[in-house]
């Protein structure tokens, strides 16, 4: 079964179609980039995935769970489906150590030996293991995003959502955070949905690329096909031709 699966998904604010007839299917393991101008989409599109915005129509199963379905236990949807913000969102008023320890304490009852160990680990991952006893706030905005995907990593979730990890960041600290990124996404049971202006991060790692524009795909290819032929889309096409010599 897919790791997420999009049925004929429909979703309105208020009146307004955000999303519109979206068939999608990604698979376990796979990375998958989701690009598109602004106002597409795109973000609305990914926070569907753990539940963060409801759909009104359609099938939405992720983990084998259908998100249309108002019964569907979401939080049992975010153990296993984590998501990096462009904001980082820590816990300003926690040390780093703690920021990642706190939901595995919470939501799995992780043991406290066990959940420092792992903690540790990850913040060895990320590069960042002296930085422990750390406030957020003393940290720079690239070590603060490396520090958001060791605390969603910490839950050892099934699925990482990032909705534009690297736009709030200084064009210095954009390499280490797509670095960790291309880490994680070379681990073959880790299933990333990424929605990313870097390009370059989508042609080396991605398994795919969808192009959304209007709350519709009008595109979805394997990375080779879109960056080393053509998107068959016209607008696919304008839009790369844009980002790439800008
Ligand atoms: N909470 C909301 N209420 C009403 N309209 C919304 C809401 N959130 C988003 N929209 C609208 O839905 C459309 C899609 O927005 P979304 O943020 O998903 O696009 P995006 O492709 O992620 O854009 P960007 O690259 O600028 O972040 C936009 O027209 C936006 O104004």
């Amino acid at each position: 079964m897919a790791m997420i699966e999009f049925d004929d998904v429909q979703k309105y604010y208020g009146d307004f179609h955000a999303l519109k007839d979206i068939n999608l299917k990604i698979e376990a393991g796979e990375t998958v980039v989701l690009i598109g101008p602004s106002g597409s989409g795109k973000s609305t599109l990914i926070r569907t995935v753990n539940g963060l915005e409801p759909v009104q129509d359609g099938r939405l199963i992720v983990n084998g769970q259908d998100l249309a379905n108002r019964k569907t236990d979401i939080n049992r949807i975010r153990k296993n489906v984590g998501m990096v913000f462009q904001h980082f969102n820590l816990y300003a008023n926690k040390t780093i150590l703690e920021n990642i320890m706190l939901a595995p304490r919470i939501v799995l009852k992780r043991d406290e030996a066990e959940n420092k160990k792992f903690a540790m680990e990850l913040l060895d991952r990320v590069g960042l293991a002296d930085q422990a006893e750390k406030y957020p706030a003393q940290l720079s905005g690239g070590q603060q995003q490396r520090i958001a995907i060791a605390r969603s990593l910490a839950m050892k979730p099934k699925c990482l959502l990032f909705d534009e990890p690297t736009s709030a960041l200084d064009p210095e600290m954009i390499d280490d955070v797509l670095n960790v990124m291309k880490d994680i996404a070379r681990d073959s049971n880790m299933t990333m949905l990424v929605v990313t202006h870097e390009m370059g991060f989508a042609r080396e790692v991605a398994d795919r690329v969808i192009f959304m524009a209007d709350g519709q795909i009008l595109e979805d290819d394997s990375s080779d096909t879109f960056f080393n032929g053509e998107p068959s889309n016209e607008r696919a096409r304008q839009f790369l031709g844009k980002i790439i010599t800008h």
